[in-house]
């Protein structure tokens, strides 16, 4: 069956869905602000500001028209950063009907308070059929045709069944979940690590050390998600380690990039205003630390990199945070008070 689907953002990875979905025969309305963006893609069939290299199929359909986007559509895409994400799903509610799905794409946390893109869609009245997509999904390679896997997570089935009718494509496979929570979590929370290893990488660590850095990613990462409510389990496949993976060895990671920057001698600003693309590990460590405090989670790795990009820490203190901290069980999912293991 073909679907009219809107996708809201004229990013990279917004981009990368809306011309899967549009090779895949489903009306595609691609939202973004930008008049400019939407007068080029819709006459040269290019984003050249975010995907330069990737020929966009001919009947995705770039617009600014907010209203008629959501108004044609049966499937609402939001791959919107976290910062304005709030923003754009308050414009679009006057617009929903309960037939709607919507589907959060954006791997953060909402700034104005402690919660995930899915506590904003599900705040709306008109329609709780709600999903979320993460995995390890860098929107160049996708647009490349490299072969990617994904995961949908929701409670409703036939929303999963929604995401994979428009996504599955000879390069694109969709795997589901039930637990939105974890994949969600787990999508946000990895930008934090990619910074790390950006970093590590810049100062020329080994792949004993990437590796032991990637593992105690994973630690922490699960560690904070079971804490609020996620099936450690999650944490094994695609938005987890497959994920943390793509992220935390890719140049094309915009958060690697990032740590990368930083550990060959910029400040922050330097480092994140050189990508010109959205960051979301910087916002996301915030609130995590802040959070992690809160519960007492122990996660020294997050909160060693807080300290060198907000307290002006030295290098070599996130270093030590990890190498010199009490030795620790290898695999737990346990606050620091207590020591019980798997
Ligand atoms: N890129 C990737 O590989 C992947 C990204 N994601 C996630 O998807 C989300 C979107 O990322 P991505 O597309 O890469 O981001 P980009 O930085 O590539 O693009 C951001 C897009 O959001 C738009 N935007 C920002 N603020 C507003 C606003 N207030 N109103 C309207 N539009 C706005 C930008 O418009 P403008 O150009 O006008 O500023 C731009 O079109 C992020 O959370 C990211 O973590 C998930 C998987 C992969
Ligand atoms: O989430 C992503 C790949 O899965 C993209 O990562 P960055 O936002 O670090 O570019």
């Amino acid at each position: 069956m073909k679907h009219s689907v809107c996708v809201l953002g004229g990013g990279s990875f917004g981009t990368a869905l809306a011309n899967i979905m549009a090779k895949n025969g489903h009306q595609v309305s691609q939202w973004m602000r930008n008049e400019e963006q939407v007068e080029e893609i819709n006459l040269t069939g290019l984003n050249s500001r975010y995907l330069p290299n990737a020929p966009l199929h001919r009947e995705l359909l770039a617009t600014s028209n907010l209203e008629q986007a959501i108004r044609d559509s049966d499937t609402v895409f939001v791959s919107i950063p976290s910062k304005s994400f709030e923003q754009v799903v308050q414009r679009i509610e006057p617009l929903l009907t309960a037939d709607k799905i919507l589907i959060s794409t954006t791997k953060g946390f909402n700034p104005n308070r402690f919660e995930l893109m899915s506590d904003v869609l599900r705040r709306n009245p008109i329609t709780q059929r709600i999903g979320v997509l993460s995995g390890p999904n860098l929107a160049k390679e996708i647009a490349a045709g490299q072969m990617t896997g994904s995961v949908v997570a929701s409670s409703d089935d036939q929303v999963r069944q929604r995401v994979i009718e428009l996504l599955k494509s000879p390069t694109f496979r969709v795997y589901e979940s039930k637990d939105s929570k974890g994949v969600e979590l787990a999508g946000a929370l990895k930008n934090i690590y990619a910074i790390v290893c950006g970093l590590a990488k810049a100062l020329n660590v080994g792949e004993n050390t990437m590796s032991m850095i990637m593992t105690r990613s994973l630690a922490e990462m699960s560690r904070f998600a079971v804490h609020f409510g996620a099936n450690p389990m999650t944490f094994l496949g695609l938005a987890g380690m497959g994920d943390l993976i793509a992220t935390c060895t890719s140049p094309l990671s915009r958060n690697y990039r990032v740590g990368f920057a930083i550990g060959s001698g910029q400040d922050l600003n330097e480092a994140v205003g050189g990508i010109g693309e959205v960051a979301e590990g910087v916002n996301t460590l915030k609130m995590v630390v802040d959070e992690a405090q809160k519960h007492g989670l122990y996660m020294p790795l997050a909160k060693g990199l807080s300290k060198l990009l907000f307290d002006n820490a030295k290098l070599e203190s996130l270093i030590g945070s990890m190498m010199t901290g009490e030795q620790k069980w290898d695999v737990e999912f346990a606050t620091n008070e207590e020591n019980s293991n798997v």
